[in-house]
């Protein structure tokens, strides 16, 4: 019989996944052991009401409020309370008691990773963070070892589950944004405050994570372009869906060359867009999620899987328990984070996308050539233009006919296209704009 030696981890959070790591480390510490070469015993579980029912039934004596003293004399604290305080000030303490610490906190990370990881490096500990992007999906890891000799240029994303879900049930079920909202809440998909999913600012924080490790460089989150979902309507969804479109939220990290000097850059962006039908991106159904990642000598990569949930998150929590039980059992100072290049984060003007502008005009003579006109002055050039005569405001008013115009660029500069965007809003030739968003993944 093999004596292992028994690593206390300590649960900072018991609510949908951390109740589900709490069950599966109980229902599965025997074999999660033996992976490990140690006894894995859940020492206690921080929650902030002890009454609370729990999605998971667990022994009560678990539960504690007292937060600091489950991480004293803990192997491995793992947090899955978010937020920044008091995740943050519990993290500090763990790592400087000499425990590993795991995470699926991205908007933690996003904002205080580089100190964490820093102190973590100094102390010799370790902190792991797969669930924090992609949910179960392996993402963090396959970057961070799997890709560590080859060259990320681009990664194009679907990874919030919420707005995934929400985007989704919108395009298939036709249901509006509040609706399908409350129901994405319901399973536990959902931030304890969703307005960071429907906002785009989860998105963002994981762009960041994502591009930092990608690109070997800090990312921070103010350098993401973030636009969310709110403004998106079912008219949007319904005409994307005529044009052989799905709208999906994407996080988009990629190095660039900076248009004004030429030097290597970075850019990171998270925005509602439209994904032509047949791109794998489009059948990314519910709250999964998706991250396409593309290597100078790999070429392209899709890692696909559950975006959120509670036991799926709880798979990869469990991945970096397990890791981070073998480092104890191997002991060393662990993988180092690879932050080594100082690339400029450049704003979303120097990214290259394409457009999709759906606009009101004056059905008359001139008009058309009008519009192109301010695309080329503005160095946007159109690829596609769809018309269609008798707008909202037709000649039944006695107003002057309009027609509709839904035109799609060739890929410019997004300077190139917000400042065509704001022409045509200045013309006398359009009365007014309805939708804009750009088109990727064609
Ligand atoms: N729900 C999901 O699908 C996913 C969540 N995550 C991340 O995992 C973390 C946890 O998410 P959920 O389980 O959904 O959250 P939740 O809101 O369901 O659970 C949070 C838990 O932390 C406890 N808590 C919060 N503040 C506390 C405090 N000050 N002291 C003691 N306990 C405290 C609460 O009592 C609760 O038990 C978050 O960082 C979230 O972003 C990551 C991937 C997927
Ligand atoms: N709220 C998040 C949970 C996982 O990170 C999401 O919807 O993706
Ligand atoms: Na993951």
């Amino acid at each position: 019989m093999i004596e292992y030696r028994t690593l206390k981890i300590a649960l900072l959070g018991g609510g949908t996944v951390g109740s589900q790591v709490a069950r599966l480390l109980l229902e599965n510490g025997a074999e999660l052991s033996s992976r490990s070469g140690a006894r894995i015993e859940l020492a206690g579980i921080a929650v902030r009401d002890l009454d609370k029912p729990r999605d998971a039934a667990l022994p009560r004596e678990l539960f504690t409020t007292d937060a600091e003293q489950l991480i004293l004399g803990a192997d491995i604290v793992v947090e899955l309370m978010g937020g920044i305080e008091p995740a943050r000030e519990l993290i500090v303490k763990a790592l400087n008691s000499g425990a590993d610490v795991v995470t699926g906190n991205k908007q933690l990370l996003a904002v205080h990773g580089p100190e964490l990881f820093d102190l973590a490096g100094q102390v010799g500990a370790q902190l792991y963070y797969e669930a924090a992007v992609g949910g179960a999906i392996p993402i963090i890891r396959p970057l961070r070892d799997s890709l560590a000799g080859d060259s990320v240029t681009r990664i194009l994303g679907i990874v919030n589950g919420t707005t995934n879900f929400v985007l989704d049930r919108m395009d298939v079920d036709g249901d509006e944004l509040g609706e399908a909202l409350a129901v994405a809440t319901e399973l536990g998909y959902a931030e304890a405050d969703p307005t960071a999913d429907i906002g785009g600012y989860d998105a963002a924080a994981k762009a960041a994570l994502l591009a930092g490790l990608a690109f070997h460089t800090n990312v921070p989150l103010e350098s993401v372009y973030r636009e969310g979902i709110e403004d998106i309507t079912k008219e949007q969804v319904d005409l994307a869906r005529e044009m052989g479109y799905v709208v999906k939220l994407l996080a988009i990290c990629e190095r660039i060359a900076d248009p004004a000097t030429g030097e290597a850059a970075v850019s990171a962006r998270v925005h509602p867009a439209l994904v032509p039908r047949r791109h794998p991106l489009a059948a990314v159904h519910g709250a999964h999620n998706a991250v396409f990642v593309q290597a100078e000598a790999a070429g392209d990569l899709m890692f696909y899987g559950a975006g959120a949930g509670g036991v799926q998150t709880a798979s990869a929590v469990l991945g970096d328990v397990v890791s981070a039980a073998r480092r104890h059992v191997a002991g060393g100072p662990g993988v180092a984070e690879s932050t080594h290049a100082d690339l400029p984060v450049l704003p979303v003007s120097a990214a290259v996308t394409r457009y999709h502008v759906t606009l009101h005009v004056a059905d008359q003579p001139g008009v058309l050539a009008e519009i192109a006109r301010l695309f080329a002055e503005n160095g946007a050039s159109i690829e596609t233009v769809v018309q269609s005569v008798a707008g909202p405001a037709g000649a039944a008013d006695g107003q002057s006919p309009t027609a509709t115009l839904v035109i799609g660029t060739h890929a410019a500069l997004e300077a190139s296209l917000a400042a065509t965007v704001e022409a045509l809003r200045a013309s006398a030739a359009v009365t007014s704009i309805a939708h804009v968003l750009r088109i990727e993944g064609a």
